[in-house]
């Protein structure tokens, strides 16, 4: 068993600047349309992380060449699509949704699974999607390798499927045309089945039926990217989507930075007092982290752009808010840190499909924040958080990258936070704890020269947290 990573308590504002590496959900859309592409495509400043290569590997397996140069950089070379493989989803929500209609249009079956928690996150809209487009989706045997479905499978079960291990049969084309599907457990089933629509004969005509999608945003992104690469890709009705067929241009694309990612970073300067900037902040994004401005000054901060770098100021005391996060669930781990050490309530609604992420974040964020002496309930679609007594405690993780970075920003405000296996937070972020440290570092750096050389590990009055623990009523 591993040491549980002691998360860092600031003792003094922060003043950093903190590069963030590519956005996972960009590099993962530019990565999957490139292997549908009709000439190489060059990716810059795309994420390295997990996530980023199960994708690759998962393209790889299909037929198209991927290669990583020394700066990072990643150039796909589309080639035909071909079946026979297995793809490793892990735990990305990217690769489990958007590669299986990929692997419909490759020339035989290709098998689907992943981590123990992938096999329990929804898949029914990707798997019923493709079934209705006339794509043959199997059952495959638990841990099963091999390309063949389970000889004894029975009916009832193949048709309740909703989650992996799966074959998709490819043939080498499906049809397209009109579609519905439920994507109120997760937006990716819409973007999955829009993304390779070009390739299909008819495009794509689809439409959402059920309760509300969640995730608007990542959808604008999908479209944006098909447009960007030349596709005629259109909202046709606030449920409704359509791709029409055609050519996916390559060439060159600039991943943005990850702005879900910069969110625990920026967090940590409402917590902590002092100022952190995030340079390469895109002015017009469809990342859901594009809202954190207006969040992050809701809970008490100061956001200003200072050329293309976004500056957030805090003063270590954090406003509660009541906020519907359905257009940005990633973004909910962070902000329920915020709210956890915050001195006045909050509810966070809109979020009920965030119990099919990485792990059941509603139940982990009650368990983790009841942990550390905080005060959380569930609501049927998201979480009340009130001012508690907070002390140290180890904070699981439960696989999950964002509920280890919940931790950590807590742990800037209460001291003896520990998180249990940080290392996962390699699923977008691999250097997450040195750029945590750096970011601390940075701090005292600048102290020891604002202070004439006094001991970066010596308390000094700031004005940060009045205490190590943010104001808080008694539970
Ligand atoms: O399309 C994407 O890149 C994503 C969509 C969202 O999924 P859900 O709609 O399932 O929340 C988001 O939470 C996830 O981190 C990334
Ligand atoms: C929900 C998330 O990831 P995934 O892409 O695996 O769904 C996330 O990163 O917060």
């Amino acid at each position: 068993m591993t040491t549980a990573w002691p998360a860092p308590l600031a003792t003094r504002p922060v003043d950093a600047v903190v590069p963030v590496p590519g956005s996972k959900s960009l590099t993962n859309r530019y990565l999957l349309l490139a292997a549908l592409a009709q000439e190489p495509t060059h990716l810059v400043a795309p994420l390295h992380s997990r996530d980023s290569a199960l994708m690759i590997q998962a393209l790889r397996t299909l037929g198209a060449r991927v290669e990583v140069a020394d700066d990072g950089d990643v150039t796909v070379t589309p080639g035909p699509l071909v079946g026979g493989g297995a793809v490793d989803c892990g735990l990305a929500g990217t690769v489990m949704r958007f590669v299986p209609p990929l692997a419909a249009l490759a020339d035989g079956p290709v098998t689907f699974d992943g981590d123990p928690r992938a096999r329990e996150r929804p898949m029914s809209g990707v798997i019923d999607g493709l079934r209705a487009l006339g794509v043959a989706v199997e059952r495959a045997g638990a841990g099963q390798t091999d390309t063949e479905p389970e000889a004894d499978a029975d009916a009832d079960a193949e048709a309740e499927l909703s989650t992996l291990p799966f074959t998709v049969r490819g043939t080498g084309h499906v049809l397209g045309g009109e579609l519905e599907i439920d994507a109120s457990a997760s937006s990716q089933f819409v973007s999955a089945l829009l993304l390779v629509a070009p390739r299909f004969h008819h495009g794509l005509d689809l439409r959402h039926v059920g309760e509300r999608v969640p995730s608007l945003p990542h959808i604008e992104m999908t479209l944006a990217v098909l447009r960007q690469l030349g596709v005629d890709a259109q909202a046709v009705g606030p449920a409704r989507w359509r791709v029409e067929p055609g050519p996916v241009a390559g060439g060159e694309v600039v991943v943005e930075p990850d702005l879900s990612n910069a969110a625990p970073f920026l967090a940590a300067a409402l917590v902590a007092g002092g100022s952190v900037t995030v340079p390469h902040w895109p002015t017009r994004t469809t990342q859901p982290g594009g809202l954190l401005p207006d969040i992050l000054t809701a809970m008490g901060a100061q956001v200003h752009h200072d050329g293309d770098a976004l500056v957030v100021r805090g003063t270590g005391q954090v406003r509660g808010i009541d906020h519907d996060l359905s257009a940005a669930g990633e973004l909910a781990p962070t902000i329920a840190a915020l709210a956890t050490v915050a001195s006045s309530p909050s509810r966070l609604t809109g979020i009920a499909h965030l119990r099919g992420h990485e792990t059941d974040r509603l139940a982990a964020l009650v368990a983790e924040i009841t942990r550390l002496g905080g005060v959380a309930r569930e609501l049927p679609d998201g979480i009340e958080i009130e001012p508690g007594r907070l002390h140290g405690a180890a904070v699981e993780s439960y696989h999950d990258h964002r509920m280890a970075t919940f931790g950590a920003v807590v742990g800037l405000a209460v001291p003896d936070v520990r998180v249990v296996d940080v290392a996962t937070t390699a699923k977008t972020l691999p250097d997450f704890p040195g750029m945590w440290d750096r970011m601390l570092t940075s701090v005292a750096d600048a102290q020891v020269a604002d202070e004439g050389g006094t001991d970066p590990a010596d308390p000094v009055d700031t004005p940060g947290p009045a205490s190590p623990v943010s104001p808080a009523s008694p539970a």
